[in-house]
């Protein structure tokens, strides 16, 4: 029998791209709710119970909702939002971190999906606590471009109106109470005991993610073979040759990919890590297929574009 599956929010931006990788999939079966009922609390309770795995693309408090409404102990699911990241009980969607977590996630009934900010700081930052290159309570500094399509359906709207504000030909600076979503699973996941200085900033185009992690007074060349070796052999988290492969980096290189690739720049005495992905790829959609594989025993990349 093939496995069943739901996309509770299939409609909004990070919903849809997960069923644009699932949609030509003829080893799973997806189960579709009516246009007309997908609010309808009573008819996405029985799409929950039915699903072998249900994705939660929704807000935060729809997916706390969502998780009340299943009512019995074979429902797996995978959540998009903020909501379960930090909580004890859900594993974290990263495989790529450890072997413990790509065996917790093949294992698991809670899979809390990564913040697209977060992915790209965590898969810089915990591979070098992990190997004691910096610091549990080093203070570090983070700036993340991301497109408008990490803000969803209200975002899109506001860039593709052509009334816009024309200040929207600009990047914007956001996040500036410094409290930002993603912080507290930054510092969760990699084991930080100071949370970074964290400043996203939104452009002008669809999507793509550079999030770079600043970090002061480590040698740039011990950085990069820590991460090269951390992430040997893995499909979907790469490490380009020192410096990476052309003298500035643009934020859109891997938009429409589900891979993510790391960029180590700097000298002996001042590094910058920056990933590059998509935040509707390896930072939200793509992340969330790669999860459902791996539950499913399946290759990783199975319906992904590296
Ligand atoms: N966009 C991105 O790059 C990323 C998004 N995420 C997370 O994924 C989640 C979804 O975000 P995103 O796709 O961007 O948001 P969108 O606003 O694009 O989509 C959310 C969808 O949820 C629907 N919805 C809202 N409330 C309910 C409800 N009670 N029952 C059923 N459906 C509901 C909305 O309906 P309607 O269409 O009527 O508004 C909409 O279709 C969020 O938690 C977000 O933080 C995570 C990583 C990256
Ligand atoms: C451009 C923009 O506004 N991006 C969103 C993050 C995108 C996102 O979806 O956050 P989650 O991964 O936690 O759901 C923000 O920074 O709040």
């Amino acid at each position: 029998m093939k496995p069943k599956i739901y996309i509770d929010g299939k409609e909004g931006t990070t919903g849809l791209q997960i069923y644009e990788r699932l949609g030509g999939r003829d080893d799973i079966e997806l189960l579709l709710i009516d246009e007309d009922k997908r609010k309808d609390i009573e008819e996405r309770r029985k799409f929950l119970n039915a699903a072998d795995i249900a994705f939660l693309c929704l807000p935060d408090a729809a997916a706390r909702e969502a998780v009340s409404l299943i009512e019995n102990d074979t429902t797996r699911v995978i959540d998009a939002s903020t909501a379960h990241r930090t909580d004890p009980d859900w594993d974290y969607g990263f495989a790529e971190l450890s072997k413990a977590h790509r065996e917790a996630i093949k294992n698991s009934k809670r899979v809390a999906n990564p913040g697209c900010h977060a992915s790209g700081f965590i898969s810089s930052v915990y591979p070098l606590v992990a190997n004691g290159i910096i610091a549990e309570d080093t203070a570090l500094t983070c700036a993340s471009l991301t497109g408008y399509s990490g803000g969803g359906k209200k975002m899109i709207a506001e860039y593709q109106d052509e009334n816009r504000d024309p200040r929207h030909d600009s990047e914007r600076i956001y996040g500036l109470n410094l409290h930002h979503k993603h912080l507290p699973e930054m510092g969760y996941i990699c084991g930080l005991t100071q949370a970074p200085v964290f400043v996203p900033i939104v452009g002008d185009f669809y999507k793509g993610m550079a999030t770079t992690v600043m970090i002061p007074g480590v040698d740039a060349h011990l950085v990069h073979g820590t991460l090269a070796k951390h992430y040997e052999g893995q499909q979907l988290v790469t490490v380009a040759p020192f410096g990476g492969e052309e003298p500035m980096i643009y934020a859109n290189t891997l938009a429409g990919h589900d891979s993510l690739k790391l960029i180590v720049c700097g000298h002996e005495e001042q590094t910058i890590v920056t990933a590059l992905f998509d935040n509707l790829g390896k930072g939200a959609s793509g992340a969330a297929v790669q999860n459902m594989n791996i539950m499913l025993g399946l290759d990783e990349t199975t319906g992904l574009n590296l």
